[in-house]
Protein backbone atom coordinates (compact mmCIF):
# COMPACT_ATOMS: atom_id res chain seq x y z
CA UNK A 1 0.00 0.00 0.00
CA UNK A 2 1.07 3.91 -0.54
CA UNK A 3 0.28 4.82 3.42
CA UNK A 4 2.18 8.50 3.82
CA UNK A 5 3.54 8.46 0.08
CA UNK A 6 2.69 11.89 -2.04
CA UNK A 7 1.43 11.02 -5.88
CA UNK A 8 3.76 10.83 -8.01
CA UNK A 9 3.35 13.84 -10.30
CA UNK A 10 4.70 13.45 -13.24
CA UNK A 11 3.48 13.58 -17.08
CA UNK A 12 2.36 10.28 -16.42
CA UNK A 13 -0.63 10.91 -14.52
CA UNK A 14 -1.06 13.96 -15.97
CA UNK A 15 -1.54 12.70 -19.44
CA UNK A 16 -3.88 10.05 -18.53
CA UNK A 17 -7.30 9.99 -20.04
CA UNK A 18 -6.10 11.27 -23.40
CA UNK A 19 -6.24 7.26 -24.22
CA UNK A 20 -6.64 7.90 -27.96
CA UNK A 21 -4.36 10.49 -28.44
CA UNK A 22 -1.52 10.14 -31.04
CA UNK A 23 0.58 13.34 -30.26
CA UNK A 24 3.64 12.73 -28.28
CA UNK A 25 3.85 13.38 -24.47
CA UNK A 26 6.76 14.47 -23.26
CA UNK A 27 8.14 12.63 -20.21
CA UNK A 28 11.47 11.91 -17.98
CA UNK A 29 11.96 8.53 -16.75
CA UNK A 30 10.86 7.28 -13.23
CA UNK A 31 13.29 6.84 -11.26
CA UNK A 32 12.92 4.94 -7.61
CA UNK A 33 16.12 3.55 -6.22
CA UNK A 34 15.50 0.74 -3.16
CA UNK A 35 17.80 -0.08 -0.42
CA UNK A 36 17.21 -3.86 0.55
CA UNK A 37 16.96 -4.80 4.35
CA UNK A 38 20.35 -5.55 6.37
CA UNK A 39 21.04 -9.15 6.89
CA UNK A 40 23.34 -8.84 9.70
CA UNK A 41 24.14 -12.36 9.65
CA UNK A 42 24.96 -12.48 6.00
CA UNK A 43 26.15 -8.72 5.16
CA UNK A 44 28.46 -9.19 8.57
CA UNK A 45 27.25 -5.87 9.84
CA UNK A 46 24.73 -4.51 11.99
CA UNK A 47 25.32 -0.76 10.79
CA UNK A 48 22.89 0.97 7.92
CA UNK A 49 25.26 3.06 5.87
CA UNK A 50 22.28 4.99 4.21
CA UNK A 51 19.87 7.33 5.58
CA UNK A 52 16.94 7.25 3.61
CA UNK A 53 14.30 10.12 3.76
CA UNK A 54 10.87 8.77 2.21
CA UNK A 55 9.46 11.91 2.82
CA UNK A 56 12.23 14.12 0.69
CA UNK A 57 12.61 11.16 -1.69
CA UNK A 58 16.38 11.69 -0.62
CA UNK A 59 19.07 9.25 0.59
CA UNK A 60 22.66 10.23 2.08
CA UNK A 61 25.05 8.47 3.50
CA UNK A 62 24.22 8.18 7.39
CA UNK A 63 26.84 10.28 9.73
CA UNK A 64 28.22 6.91 12.19
CA UNK A 65 31.11 5.81 12.90
CA UNK A 66 31.96 3.48 10.32
CA UNK A 67 31.27 6.22 7.31
CA UNK A 68 33.72 8.76 9.40
CA UNK A 69 36.31 6.04 9.68
CA UNK A 70 36.16 5.01 6.01
CA UNK A 71 35.88 7.79 4.36
CA UNK A 72 37.08 11.32 5.50
CA UNK A 73 34.31 13.81 6.18
CA UNK A 74 35.91 15.92 3.46
CA UNK A 75 34.50 13.00 0.86
CA UNK A 76 32.31 14.52 -1.39
CA UNK A 77 30.03 11.81 -1.38
CA UNK A 78 29.66 11.70 2.17
CA UNK A 79 27.85 15.44 1.73
CA UNK A 80 25.47 14.87 -1.34
CA UNK A 81 21.77 14.11 -0.67
CA UNK A 82 20.39 11.99 -3.93
CA UNK A 83 17.01 13.35 -4.11
CA UNK A 84 14.71 11.05 -6.89
CA UNK A 85 11.28 10.13 -7.61
CA UNK A 86 11.12 7.48 -4.82
CA UNK A 87 13.14 6.02 -2.33
CA UNK A 88 12.31 3.27 -0.55
CA UNK A 89 13.25 0.94 2.34
CA UNK A 90 11.81 -1.43 4.19
CA UNK A 91 9.10 -1.01 1.73
CA UNK A 92 7.10 -4.29 0.41
CA UNK A 93 7.57 -5.25 -3.32
CA UNK A 94 3.48 -4.34 -3.79
CA UNK A 95 4.04 -0.67 -2.98
CA UNK A 96 7.09 -0.25 -4.94
CA UNK A 97 4.87 -1.97 -7.88
CA UNK A 98 1.86 0.25 -6.47
CA UNK A 99 3.69 3.37 -7.06
CA UNK A 100 5.57 3.05 -9.77
CA UNK A 101 4.83 0.37 -12.29
CA UNK A 102 0.73 0.33 -12.00
CA UNK A 103 0.18 3.54 -13.49
CA UNK A 104 2.39 2.04 -16.57
CA UNK A 105 0.68 -0.77 -16.70
CA UNK A 106 -3.11 0.79 -17.15
CA UNK A 107 -0.94 3.16 -19.83
CA UNK A 108 0.22 0.09 -21.67
CA UNK A 109 -3.20 -1.43 -22.02
CA UNK A 110 -4.35 2.45 -23.59
CA UNK A 111 -1.92 1.84 -26.13
CA UNK A 112 1.82 3.30 -25.35
CA UNK A 113 5.04 1.21 -24.85
CA UNK A 114 6.75 0.75 -21.63
CA UNK A 115 9.77 -0.31 -20.20
CA UNK A 116 10.22 -1.19 -16.94
CA UNK A 117 14.09 -2.22 -15.45
CA UNK A 118 16.02 -3.02 -12.41
CA UNK A 119 20.05 -1.74 -11.74
CA UNK A 120 21.95 -2.19 -9.33
CA UNK A 121 25.28 -4.21 -8.29
CA UNK A 122 24.66 -8.13 -7.33
CA UNK A 123 22.64 -8.98 -4.24
CA UNK A 124 21.18 -6.01 -3.87
CA UNK A 125 17.59 -7.17 -4.51
CA UNK A 126 16.65 -6.62 -8.47
CA UNK A 127 15.22 -9.76 -8.95
CA UNK A 128 13.71 -10.08 -5.43
CA UNK A 129 12.09 -6.78 -7.08
CA UNK A 130 11.52 -7.66 -10.71
CA UNK A 131 10.13 -11.48 -10.05
CA UNK A 132 9.72 -11.78 -6.38
CA UNK A 133 8.62 -14.28 -3.93
CA UNK A 134 5.31 -16.42 -3.73
CA UNK A 135 4.38 -14.69 -0.61
CA UNK A 136 5.80 -11.14 -1.87
CA UNK A 137 5.09 -11.25 -5.51
CA UNK A 138 7.11 -8.94 -7.32
CA UNK A 139 6.36 -6.83 -10.55
CA UNK A 140 6.37 -9.23 -13.14
CA UNK A 141 3.32 -11.59 -11.48
CA UNK A 142 1.59 -8.60 -10.48
CA UNK A 143 1.50 -6.61 -14.15
CA UNK A 144 0.87 -9.84 -15.52
CA UNK A 145 -2.48 -10.05 -13.23
CA UNK A 146 -3.28 -6.36 -13.87
CA UNK A 147 -3.06 -6.87 -17.43
CA UNK A 148 -6.07 -9.71 -17.22
CA UNK A 149 -7.47 -7.23 -14.56
CA UNK A 150 -7.84 -4.47 -17.15
CA UNK A 151 -9.09 -7.27 -19.84
CA UNK A 152 -11.52 -8.19 -17.64
CA UNK A 153 -12.82 -4.98 -16.96
CA UNK A 154 -12.91 -3.85 -20.67
CA UNK A 155 -16.73 -4.17 -22.32
CA UNK A 156 -15.59 -2.93 -25.55
CA UNK A 157 -12.25 -4.37 -26.82
CA UNK A 158 -10.97 -7.49 -27.54
CA UNK A 159 -7.03 -8.11 -26.85
CA UNK A 160 -4.81 -10.88 -27.84
CA UNK A 161 -1.72 -11.29 -25.66
CA UNK A 162 1.50 -13.18 -26.75
CA UNK A 163 5.18 -13.36 -24.46
CA UNK A 164 8.48 -14.10 -24.74
CA UNK A 165 10.82 -14.42 -22.52
CA UNK A 166 14.46 -13.79 -23.80
CA UNK A 167 18.42 -13.81 -21.89
CA UNK A 168 21.41 -11.77 -22.85
CA UNK A 169 24.16 -13.99 -21.71
CA UNK A 170 27.70 -13.08 -23.24
CA UNK A 171 26.40 -10.86 -25.63
CA UNK A 172 24.52 -13.43 -26.71
CA UNK A 173 20.83 -13.58 -26.92
CA UNK A 174 19.06 -16.87 -26.32
CA UNK A 175 15.53 -17.72 -26.00
CA UNK A 176 14.17 -18.86 -23.12
CA UNK A 177 11.25 -20.32 -24.37
CA UNK A 178 13.10 -22.62 -26.76
CA UNK A 179 16.56 -22.89 -25.50
CA UNK A 180 18.28 -24.47 -28.54
CA UNK A 181 17.80 -20.55 -30.17
CA UNK A 182 20.56 -19.29 -28.91
CA UNK A 183 21.78 -16.59 -30.77
CA UNK A 184 19.08 -14.31 -31.79
CA UNK A 185 19.70 -11.16 -34.11
CA UNK A 186 18.18 -7.70 -33.25
CA UNK A 187 16.03 -5.97 -35.98
CA UNK A 188 14.69 -2.51 -36.46
CA UNK A 189 11.23 -1.77 -37.45
CA UNK A 190 9.75 1.86 -38.04
CA UNK A 191 7.05 0.75 -35.80
CA UNK A 192 8.25 -1.81 -34.14
CA UNK A 193 11.47 -0.16 -33.00
CA UNK A 194 14.25 -2.70 -31.78
CA UNK A 195 12.95 -6.05 -31.48
CA UNK A 196 14.61 -9.63 -31.41
CA UNK A 197 13.64 -11.75 -34.17
CA UNK A 198 12.49 -15.25 -34.69
CA UNK A 199 11.77 -15.04 -30.59
CA UNK A 200 9.32 -17.70 -29.69
CA UNK A 201 5.95 -16.23 -28.70
CA UNK A 202 3.38 -18.02 -26.85
CA UNK A 203 -0.25 -16.38 -27.21
CA UNK A 204 -1.80 -16.40 -23.40
CA UNK A 205 -5.35 -16.55 -22.04
CA UNK A 206 -4.47 -16.44 -18.60
CA UNK A 207 -2.04 -15.14 -15.91
CA UNK A 208 -1.34 -18.58 -14.72
CA UNK A 209 -0.71 -19.47 -18.52
CA UNK A 210 2.36 -16.76 -18.23
CA UNK A 211 3.73 -17.93 -14.78
CA UNK A 212 3.91 -21.22 -16.11
CA UNK A 213 6.20 -19.75 -19.15
CA UNK A 214 8.05 -18.00 -16.96
CA UNK A 215 8.63 -20.35 -14.52
CA UNK A 216 9.15 -22.73 -17.82
CA UNK A 217 11.67 -20.24 -19.00
CA UNK A 218 13.47 -19.84 -15.81
CA UNK A 219 14.97 -23.45 -15.37
CA UNK A 220 16.89 -22.44 -18.61
CA UNK A 221 18.33 -19.04 -17.17
CA UNK A 222 21.99 -18.45 -16.14
CA UNK A 223 22.54 -18.53 -12.02
CA UNK A 224 25.43 -18.86 -10.33
CA UNK A 225 27.11 -18.34 -7.07
CA UNK A 226 28.90 -15.04 -6.28
CA UNK A 227 30.38 -13.86 -3.36
CA UNK A 228 27.41 -11.70 -2.29
CA UNK A 229 24.50 -13.67 -3.74
CA UNK A 230 23.65 -17.69 -3.83
CA UNK A 231 21.11 -17.83 -6.68
CA UNK A 232 22.95 -14.78 -8.62
CA UNK A 233 21.60 -13.52 -12.39
CA UNK A 234 24.21 -14.12 -14.57
CA UNK A 235 22.67 -12.62 -17.56
CA UNK A 236 20.22 -10.05 -17.98
CA UNK A 237 16.99 -10.76 -18.62
CA UNK A 238 13.69 -9.56 -21.15
CA UNK A 239 10.68 -10.23 -20.30
CA UNK A 240 8.30 -9.02 -22.88
CA UNK A 241 4.37 -9.03 -23.40
CA UNK A 242 2.85 -7.58 -26.62
CA UNK A 243 -0.78 -6.48 -26.11
CA UNK A 244 -3.06 -6.43 -29.25
CA UNK A 245 -6.11 -4.54 -29.01
CA UNK A 246 -9.29 -3.45 -31.29
CA UNK A 247 -12.74 -2.70 -30.29
CA UNK A 248 -14.87 -5.74 -30.27
CA UNK A 249 -17.68 -6.28 -33.52
CA UNK A 250 -16.55 -4.53 -37.04
CA UNK A 251 -16.90 -1.25 -36.00
CA UNK A 252 -14.22 0.61 -36.88
CA UNK A 253 -11.33 1.26 -33.88
CA UNK A 254 -11.04 4.68 -34.78
CA UNK A 255 -13.36 7.26 -36.68
CA UNK A 256 -11.10 7.19 -40.38
CA UNK A 257 -12.53 7.58 -43.58
CA UNK A 258 -9.35 5.74 -44.58
CA UNK A 259 -10.27 1.88 -45.45
CA UNK A 260 -7.21 0.87 -44.01
CA UNK A 261 -8.13 2.56 -40.34
CA UNK A 262 -10.89 -0.16 -39.77
CA UNK A 263 -8.79 -3.05 -39.26
CA UNK A 264 -6.14 -0.67 -36.91
CA UNK A 265 -5.42 -2.70 -34.07
CA UNK A 266 -3.31 -1.04 -31.37
CA UNK A 267 -0.17 -2.67 -30.21
CA UNK A 268 1.86 -2.08 -27.26
CA UNK A 269 4.59 -3.78 -25.71
CA UNK A 270 5.45 -4.13 -22.30
CA UNK A 271 9.10 -4.65 -21.55
CA UNK A 272 10.44 -5.83 -17.96
CA UNK A 273 13.60 -6.85 -17.46
CA UNK A 274 16.08 -7.86 -14.92
CA UNK A 275 19.49 -6.63 -15.27
CA UNK A 276 22.56 -8.92 -14.08
CA UNK A 277 24.25 -7.48 -11.38
CA UNK A 278 27.85 -5.79 -11.49
CA UNK A 279 30.64 -7.59 -9.81
CA UNK A 280 34.47 -6.79 -8.82
CA UNK A 281 36.15 -9.62 -10.12
CA UNK A 282 35.39 -13.16 -9.84
CA UNK A 283 37.56 -15.76 -8.68
CA UNK A 284 37.06 -18.36 -11.63
CA UNK A 285 37.85 -18.26 -15.34
CA UNK A 286 33.64 -18.50 -16.22
CA UNK A 287 32.64 -16.52 -13.28
CA UNK A 288 35.12 -13.69 -14.79
CA UNK A 289 34.14 -13.99 -18.21
CA UNK A 290 30.69 -13.58 -17.50
CA UNK A 291 31.51 -10.86 -15.07
CA UNK A 292 33.33 -8.86 -18.38
CA UNK A 293 30.18 -9.17 -20.30
CA UNK A 294 28.29 -7.99 -17.82
CA UNK A 295 30.17 -5.16 -16.60
CA UNK A 296 30.75 -4.40 -20.24
CA UNK A 297 26.90 -4.38 -21.47
CA UNK A 298 26.27 -2.16 -17.93
CA UNK A 299 29.26 0.39 -19.07
CA UNK A 300 27.94 0.85 -22.37
CA UNK A 301 24.16 1.34 -20.63
CA UNK A 302 25.73 3.82 -18.62
CA UNK A 303 27.93 5.40 -21.57
CA UNK A 304 24.43 5.73 -23.93
CA UNK A 305 22.95 7.79 -21.11
CA UNK A 306 25.46 9.90 -20.17
CA UNK A 307 25.48 10.90 -23.94
CA UNK A 308 21.43 11.07 -24.07
CA UNK A 309 21.73 13.49 -21.15
CA UNK A 310 24.97 15.41 -22.24
CA UNK A 311 24.03 19.44 -21.21
CA UNK A 312 23.58 21.55 -23.89
CA UNK A 313 23.91 19.16 -26.68
CA UNK A 314 22.26 17.10 -29.00
CA UNK A 315 23.09 13.28 -28.37
CA UNK A 316 25.27 13.04 -31.59
CA UNK A 317 26.59 10.07 -31.76
CA UNK A 318 24.95 7.44 -29.14
CA UNK A 319 26.89 4.09 -29.18
CA UNK A 320 23.41 1.77 -28.81
CA UNK A 321 25.43 -0.82 -30.84
CA UNK A 322 28.28 -1.08 -28.74
CA UNK A 323 26.01 -3.85 -26.67
CA UNK A 324 23.13 -6.20 -26.99
CA UNK A 325 21.76 -4.56 -24.30
CA UNK A 326 21.54 -0.81 -24.92
CA UNK A 327 20.38 -2.39 -28.80
CA UNK A 328 17.59 -3.93 -26.71
CA UNK A 329 16.74 -0.88 -24.78
CA UNK A 330 17.59 1.69 -27.92
CA UNK A 331 13.67 2.18 -28.47
CA UNK A 332 13.05 2.70 -25.02
CA UNK A 333 15.53 5.49 -24.05
CA UNK A 334 15.31 7.06 -27.81
CA UNK A 335 11.89 8.02 -26.81
CA UNK A 336 9.46 5.77 -27.70
CA UNK A 337 7.99 4.65 -24.65
CA UNK A 338 7.60 4.93 -20.86
CA UNK A 339 10.62 4.28 -18.65
CA UNK A 340 10.35 3.32 -15.17
CA UNK A 341 13.96 2.72 -13.48
CA UNK A 342 14.16 0.87 -10.07
CA UNK A 343 18.05 0.95 -9.00
CA UNK A 344 18.41 -1.57 -5.89
CA UNK A 345 21.56 -0.64 -3.70
CA UNK A 346 22.94 -2.84 -0.43
CA UNK A 347 22.53 -1.02 2.84
CA UNK A 348 26.57 -2.26 3.97
CA UNK A 349 28.89 -0.25 4.37
CA UNK A 350 31.29 -2.37 2.11
CA UNK A 351 29.45 -1.43 -0.92
CA UNK A 352 29.31 1.63 -0.72
CA UNK A 353 31.36 2.67 -3.73
CA UNK A 354 29.69 0.46 -5.74
CA UNK A 355 25.79 2.07 -4.14
CA UNK A 356 27.12 5.23 -4.91
CA UNK A 357 27.68 4.26 -8.81
CA UNK A 358 24.47 3.23 -8.93
CA UNK A 359 22.84 6.58 -7.49
CA UNK A 360 24.87 8.57 -10.05
CA UNK A 361 23.55 6.42 -12.86
CA UNK A 362 19.97 7.04 -11.27
CA UNK A 363 20.57 10.15 -11.00
CA UNK A 364 22.25 10.85 -14.89
CA UNK A 365 18.64 8.52 -16.19
CA UNK A 366 16.43 10.55 -14.34
CA UNK A 367 17.69 13.54 -16.90
CA UNK A 368 16.36 11.59 -20.12
CA UNK A 369 13.30 13.10 -21.73
CA UNK A 370 10.87 10.59 -23.38
CA UNK A 371 8.33 11.43 -26.18
CA UNK A 372 6.64 8.60 -26.15
CA UNK A 373 3.37 8.59 -28.65
CA UNK A 374 0.49 5.73 -28.56
CA UNK A 375 -1.12 5.51 -32.24
CA UNK A 376 -3.72 2.79 -33.90
CA UNK A 377 -1.24 0.47 -36.39
CA UNK A 378 -3.29 -0.54 -39.16
CA UNK A 379 -0.62 -3.58 -39.50
CA UNK A 380 -1.55 -6.81 -41.58
CA UNK A 381 1.21 -8.54 -39.42
CA UNK A 382 -0.92 -8.25 -35.84
CA UNK A 383 -2.36 -11.04 -35.18
CA UNK A 384 -5.46 -9.94 -34.46
CA UNK A 385 -5.66 -9.14 -37.69
CA UNK A 386 -4.58 -12.29 -38.90
CA UNK A 387 -6.28 -13.96 -37.45
CA UNK A 388 -9.75 -11.55 -38.42
CA UNK A 389 -8.62 -12.54 -42.05
CA UNK A 390 -8.15 -15.65 -41.18
CA UNK A 391 -11.58 -15.99 -39.85
CA UNK A 392 -13.18 -13.91 -42.84
CA UNK A 393 -11.66 -16.64 -45.43
CA UNK A 394 -12.74 -19.49 -43.04
CA UNK A 395 -16.80 -17.89 -43.19
CA UNK A 396 -15.88 -17.58 -47.18
CA UNK A 397 -14.87 -20.88 -47.33
CA UNK A 398 -18.10 -22.18 -45.03
CA UNK A 399 -20.45 -19.98 -47.63
CA UNK A 400 -18.89 -20.81 -50.69
CA UNK A 401 -19.64 -24.85 -48.93
CA UNK A 402 -22.66 -23.93 -47.44
CA UNK A 403 -23.68 -22.60 -51.22
CA UNK A 404 -22.17 -25.79 -52.86
CA UNK A 405 -23.94 -27.88 -50.81
CA UNK A 406 -27.43 -26.31 -51.56
CA UNK A 407 -27.01 -26.14 -55.01
CA UNK A 408 -26.06 -30.13 -54.80
CA UNK A 409 -29.32 -30.67 -52.48
CA UNK A 410 -31.27 -28.41 -55.53
CA UNK A 411 -29.77 -30.42 -58.02
CA UNK A 412 -30.53 -33.84 -56.27
CA UNK A 413 -33.98 -32.52 -55.44
CA UNK A 414 -34.68 -31.47 -58.98
CA UNK A 415 -32.55 -35.00 -60.23
CA UNK A 416 -34.90 -36.90 -57.61
CA UNK A 417 -38.68 -34.95 -59.17
CA UNK A 418 -37.34 -35.98 -62.31
CA UNK A 419 -36.71 -39.45 -61.79
CA UNK A 420 -39.91 -39.54 -59.54
CA UNK A 421 -41.77 -38.32 -62.56
CA UNK A 422 -39.57 -40.96 -65.13
CA UNK A 423 -41.23 -43.55 -61.78
CA UNK A 424 -44.53 -42.38 -62.45
CA UNK A 425 -44.32 -42.52 -66.38
CA UNK A 426 -43.09 -46.20 -66.45
CA UNK A 427 -45.49 -47.01 -63.78
CA UNK A 428 -48.65 -48.94 -64.68
CA UNK A 429 -51.73 -46.51 -64.15
CA UNK A 430 -53.28 -48.09 -61.28
CA UNK A 431 -55.47 -50.67 -61.94
CA UNK A 432 -58.99 -50.94 -60.23
CA UNK A 433 -58.96 -53.31 -57.55
CA UNK A 434 -61.80 -55.70 -58.62
CA UNK A 435 -63.94 -57.62 -56.08
N1 LIG B 1 13.50 -5.92 -0.39
C1 LIG B 1 13.87 -7.13 0.01
N2 LIG B 1 13.22 -7.76 1.01
C2 LIG B 1 13.59 -8.99 1.44
N3 LIG B 1 14.62 -9.69 0.90
C3 LIG B 1 15.30 -9.13 -0.10
C4 LIG B 1 14.97 -7.83 -0.60
N4 LIG B 1 15.81 -7.54 -1.59
C5 LIG B 1 16.62 -8.59 -1.72
N5 LIG B 1 16.34 -9.54 -0.84
C6 LIG B 1 17.01 -10.84 -0.68
O1 LIG B 1 18.41 -10.60 -0.89
C7 LIG B 1 19.01 -11.64 -1.68
C8 LIG B 1 19.62 -11.06 -2.97
O2 LIG B 1 18.57 -10.47 -3.73
P1 LIG B 1 18.44 -10.69 -5.31
O3 LIG B 1 18.77 -12.07 -5.72
O4 LIG B 1 17.12 -10.13 -5.69
O5 LIG B 1 19.63 -9.73 -5.79
P2 LIG B 1 20.03 -9.33 -7.28
O6 LIG B 1 20.29 -7.88 -7.24
O7 LIG B 1 19.03 -9.83 -8.26
O8 LIG B 1 21.39 -10.11 -7.42
P3 LIG B 1 22.14 -10.63 -8.77
O9 LIG B 1 22.48 -9.44 -9.58
O10 LIG B 1 23.36 -11.28 -8.20
O11 LIG B 1 21.21 -11.59 -9.42
C9 LIG B 1 17.89 -12.63 -1.98
O12 LIG B 1 17.95 -13.65 -1.02
C10 LIG B 1 16.62 -11.82 -1.78
O13 LIG B 1 15.52 -12.61 -1.39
Amino acid sequence: MTVGLPPITTQHNRSRGGSNSSSPTYDNVLVGVRCRPLFPESDKTHELAWQLNPLQQSIQLANNNSNSRRYPTSHVNLQTEYHYDRVYYESSNEQVYQDMVLPLIQQTMDGYNATVFTYGQTASGKTHTMMGTDLEPGIIPQAVNEVFNCIKQSKNNEFLLRVSYLEIYNETIRDLLAPENDNLKIYEDPHRGTYVGQATEKVVTNPHEVMDTILCGETNRHISTTDYNLHSSRSHTLFQMVIESRQSGNTPLYKSHSPRAKASVKISQLNLIDLAGSEKAASNQDRRKEGAYINKSLLTLGTVIAKLTEPGKSAGHVPYRDSKLTRLLQSSLSGSARVVVICTISPTIFTVDESINTLKFASRVKKIVLRAKNEPIADDKTLLQQYKSEIDELKKKLQVANDGRAQEQQNNETMLSHERQQVTHTMAPPQPIST
